[in-house]
């Protein structure tokens, strides 16, 4: 559905690096890192938003400026910024989107204007920021996309429609020839519903695999302080002291268990402590 080869984009101060990954028909694919790390550049070039310096993007297995039109027919595509014209009503502006694309489904829409509680009739301006998301949500949901990009779908929504969102995107990946690439800052979200996990920091990916292998192959260590000293830190890849003991994460938690015994305790991971740690050290 998506394959990224050795994408860089420099721009001076900040440089995305030799980017690769590759997202599968069929599942989800959360894509993560702390701000300014470089996930809406990336997908502005997967997007083409942006020209990028060197490297390949493939979507459906083309090219993504040679194909632009046709591979942009197949995609949703759901923007962190509003790009909607301010003065017209939801309907407005949906009835100059919908003509660009050949599989519109004025009936769909209409239902996730229901069930998303919109009013057709309402300016765009007069929308507050989760409405909007919402609409933007709508429009990308309704054109019977193959492969959904989203960048930062889920930010500004209430816990309760981010449930309701997380069910429509996996009830999409249901058809095994469907995908979705979205970034979020929202890790558990990604627990929830996402297959594979894609991990950039400073504009280099750190992993791009699935959930399952990245949460067993990490653990989170707790001990005494009295176990670490220059040899043992370096087992670590991030940890936090406090005066009587230590939390720290470490990939193969069970060459640590051997190292130390019954003297540490090992927790899975959650999303957001291989994040934070691995940023911080
Ligand atoms: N058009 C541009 N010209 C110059 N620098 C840019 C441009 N767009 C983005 N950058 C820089 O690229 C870096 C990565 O930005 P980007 O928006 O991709 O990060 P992000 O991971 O999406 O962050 P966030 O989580 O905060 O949305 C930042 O340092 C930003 O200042």
């Amino acid at each position: 559905m998506l394959e990224i080869k050795n994408l860089t984009k420099d721009f001076n101060k900040f440089k995305l690096d030799n980017v690769s990954f590759r997202l599968e028909p069929g599942y989800i694919m959360g894509f993560i890192g702390p701000n300014g790390a470089g996930k809406s550049t990336t997908i502005k070039l997967i997007m083409n938003l942006l020209k990028k310096d060197s490297g390949e993007i493939k979507v459906f297995g083309k090219d993504h400026i040679q194909f632009e039109k046709e591979i942009k027919n197949r995609i949703g595509f759901v923007y962190d910024e509003s790009y909607f014209y301010e003065d017209l009503t939801i309907r407005q502006m949906k009835n100059i989107i919908a003509p660009f694309y050949k599989k519109w489904d004025e009936k769909l829409f209409n239902k996730y204007i229901k069930d998303f509680d919109l009013d057709l009739n309402q300016k765009i301006k007069k929308l507050s920021k989760g409405m909007k998301m919402k609409f933007s949500l709508a429009i990308a949901l309704s054109h019977n996309a193959d492969l959904i990009i989203m960048d930062e779908p889920t930010s500004g929504l209430d816990p309760i429609f981010r449930s309701e969102i997380l069910d429509v995107l996996y009830s999409i990946i249901q058809d095994e020839k469907k995908s979705i690439f979205f970034s979020t800052h929202i890790t558990t979200d990604l627990e929830k519903i996402a297959d594979y996990i894609t991990f950039i920091n400073k504009g280099k990916i750190v992993f791009s695999k699935s959930k399952d292998e990245i949460l067993e192959s990490y653990g989170v260590i707790k001990g005494g302080k009295n176990l670490l000293d220059r040899d043992t830190r370096k087992e670590f890849i991030g940890l936090r002291e406090t005066n009587v003991g230590f939390e720290g994460l470490a990939e193969n938690p069970q060459r640590l268990k051997k190292l130390f015994g019954s003297e540490i305790l090992i927790e899975k991971p959650t999303l957001e402590d291989i994040m934070v740690y691995s940023v911080r050290r």
